[in-house]
């Protein structure tokens, strides 16, 4: 019996367990009973004639009625409910799904309703977005709020940078990173005290992009029993900053401390680099020896670094954002400490970056997955995305992409300088777990979502199956449950994509990342936003620093009333009135609890507790102790 040809990917570690489908041979027999194979070249080839093609097969059943609204947004006027016809639905999906074969990467977009109609309508807008994408390979300034180029896409293919300084930069960092990680490794670069006489542990100290991809790509694709275990600070909590530092006890002699950040100068990174340095003196360690940087050239982290002799430092550009640096020395270095086959995840990524250069939609997966993004949320974000991997080892892929996503494309004004109040909103975690935690209101609740299966093929290696009853896995009640989920959500009007790869591979995990990075991009087009920077950002680091400074105010305020003799405990108001900021007495009173809570201010006795009536004074201190 032949093998599925397409689904089993070529990879040769991949054996069918046990084929299910006739591979026929000849396609023009094929009524829609028959069992159809998968050939190696897109679905979509008109000589897989089953019947009328299945789009307008779904054009006759759900006729939505797409028009442009003023603001130019392709919305849905009627919407008659999803195709529900099985010989059609398999028409639909035979029809639509896409496959990368030598990546044996699928996308399923047959359970997302969209008709022919809205498809000829965005397609001069995809062709739009297929030119400013190809511009921006090219080197355009992308990202024109910031006037940048973007160049993640040049981190996997150094050729296509738009000028050889740039190339060899990549091609220069990309074997420092592989250089550093072997003598890592190998022990030829060890610490100066530690007993095993090796790096076995990596505390990475960084936030947003310059963690979450580490974070999920470690989750991902660390073995059992890696050369070097990572760990992270990726906040500035401080109870979450010891305890890291407790969990690594005695190991810290032996924990290389990567510092990431690409502007050098984010607090909660700083704030960590502080906390960690302190244990470190704590511990009679050289913090210097077991320190390496990855910044921006002549950042503030790069330059105390540099000033400090750390043990190495690794280049970001400013034409790498933070949510899209996981190709850079930022997912690699980690990366390669763990022994996970970096150039393998770079290959994924320049195969898949390589497909969606295709002008052809269809052949384009992340032009497909833009395109549903669209339909599901009319262009506006309407519905959210829950992305739901079903494998463990997936974990945190929604939450690396909430950042892709959303930080992406969650922008007040589009390009033209309108409000538009852009973004999809990105949640999940994986499944089956999920469907027991709130797929119940997914499949009867409010209907403001659309789902991303997340499929993997290979449930283990070869050789470790094991049957927990007669022909069925574990594996099994996995992929029943993604499916079973599927049907489900469909058959009440859920709309779902799915993805699928045969396994969780570092070429794989590195084509998803891709994927997901080029489907942003065109979407971005799509709805006519900057894709690249973010302004909001910006925003909330200014409001904490305005926060930090009243705090300041506070107490010099507290600490002169406290250095009078007897000491002069001052209400809200008192305190507010010599800070001149009557109209932050809210503030002022928040950061008063805080500050109680944590034995840095007092309340004096008497007071009742009500934010009115409380007298506050400062503990044993002077202002030279007192930290802001
Ligand atoms: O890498 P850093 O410069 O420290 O920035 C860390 C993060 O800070 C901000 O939140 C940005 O919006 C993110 O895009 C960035 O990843």
């Amino acid at each position: 019996m032949a093998s599925i040809s397409g689904i089993c990917s070529s990879s040769p570690s991949l054996k069918p367990r046990k084929p299910f489908l006739r591979t026929t041979t000849s396609t023009s027999s094929l009524s829609c009973k028959d069992s159809v194979s998968f050939p190696t070249r897109r679905i979509s080839d008109r000589s897989l004639s089953i019947g009328s093609p299945a789009h307008s097969v779904a054009r006759e059943i759900s006729a939505d009625l797409s028009s442009k609204t003023t603001d130019g947004a392709v919305k849905k006027e009627k919407k008659m409910g999803l195709d529900k016809d099985p010989d059609s639905l398999w028409r639909r999906y035979v029809d639509w799904l896409y496959q990368h074969k030598e990546l044996g990467l699928f996308l399923d977009v047959s359970r997302v309703g969209f008709t022919d109609e809205f498809v000829e309508e965005m397609e001069p807008r995809l062709q739009a977005a297929f030119r400013a994408m190809e511009e921006l390979e090219k080197g355009a300034i992308a990202n024109p709020d910031e006037g940048r180029m973007v160049g993640h896409y040049w981190l996997r293919n150094p050729k296509l940078a738009p000028n050889s300084f740039l190339k060899v930069q990549i091609e220069n960092a990309l074997d420092a990173v592989c250089k550093f990680a072997d003598e890592v490794v190998s022990g030829k670069i060890k610490p100066p005290y530690s007993p095993e006489g090796r790096f076995t542990q990596i505390l990475s100290v960084g936030i947003g992009g310059s963690a979450l991809g580490p974070q999920f790509v470690a989750e991902a694709l660390a073995p059992d029993n890696p050369p070097l275990k990572i760990r992270f600070i990726d906040n500035t909590d401080p109870a979450g900053i010891d305890h890291q530092i407790a969990q690594l006890g005695p190991e810290l002699a032996s924990t290389l401390v990567i510092v990431i950040s690409k502007s050098g100068g984010t607090p909660e990174t700083r704030n960590g680099l502080l906390e960690v340095q302190k244990a470190f003196r704590e511990a009679g360690l050289d913090f210097a020896k077991q320190g390496v940087a990855i910044t921006q050239e002549n950042s503030l982290l790069d330059n105390t670094a540099r000033i400090e002799g750390w043990l190495a430092r690794f280049p970001m550009f400013d034409w790498v954002g933070g949510r899209t640096s996981e190709m850079s020395a930022v997912g690699l270095l980690p990366a390669a400490l763990q022994a996970i086959d970096i150039r393998e995840m770079l290959a994924g990524a320049s195969l898949m970056d390589e497909a969606n250069r295709t002008t052809v939609v269809r052949n384009n997966p992340a032009a497909l997955l833009a395109l549903c993004w669209y339909w599901a949320s009319d262009g506006v974000g309407s519905k959210d995305m829950v992305v739901l991997p079903y494998k463990d080892s997936l974990l945190l892929f929604s939450r690396y992409l909430q950042q892709l996503v959303m930080e992406s494309l969650g922008k007040e004004f589009d390009l033209d300088g309108n409000r538009v109040n852009q973004g999809l909103s990105v949640y999940g975690n994986k499944g089956s777990t999920d469907q027991h935690a709130y797929i119940q209101q997914l499949r009867e609740g409010v209907h403001n979502f659309f789902v991303t299966f997340i499929e993997v093929l290979r449930d283990r290696p070869p050789g470790h199956d094991w049957e927990l009853e007669p022909g069925v896995t574990c594996g099994d009640y996995l992929f029943g449950m993604l499916q079973g989920t599927r049907s489900a959500l469909y058959a009440n009007e859920r709309e779902s994509i799915t993805v699928t790869v045969q396994e969780v591979t570092p070429r794989s995990v590195g084509a998803l990342i891709a994927l997901y990075e080029r489907a942003v991009g065109i979407y971005a087009s799509l709805v006519n936003i900057n894709a690249y920077h973010q302004p909001g950002v910006e925003a909330g680091k200014k409001a904490a620093g305005e926060v930090l400074a009243l705090q300041k105010r506070v107490l010099a305020v507290l600490n002169e009333a406290s250095c009078k003799e007897p000491v002069e405990p001052l209400t809200l108001d008192e305190v507010a009135d010599r800070c001149h900021a009557p109209e932050d007495i809210e503030m002022i009173y928040k950061i008063i609890a805080h500050m109680a809570a944590n034995d840095r201010a007092l309340i004096a006795e008497g007071s009742c507790g009500s934010p009115r009536s409380i007298k506050v004074f400062l503990g044993e201190c002077n202002v030279d102790e007192l930290y802001v």
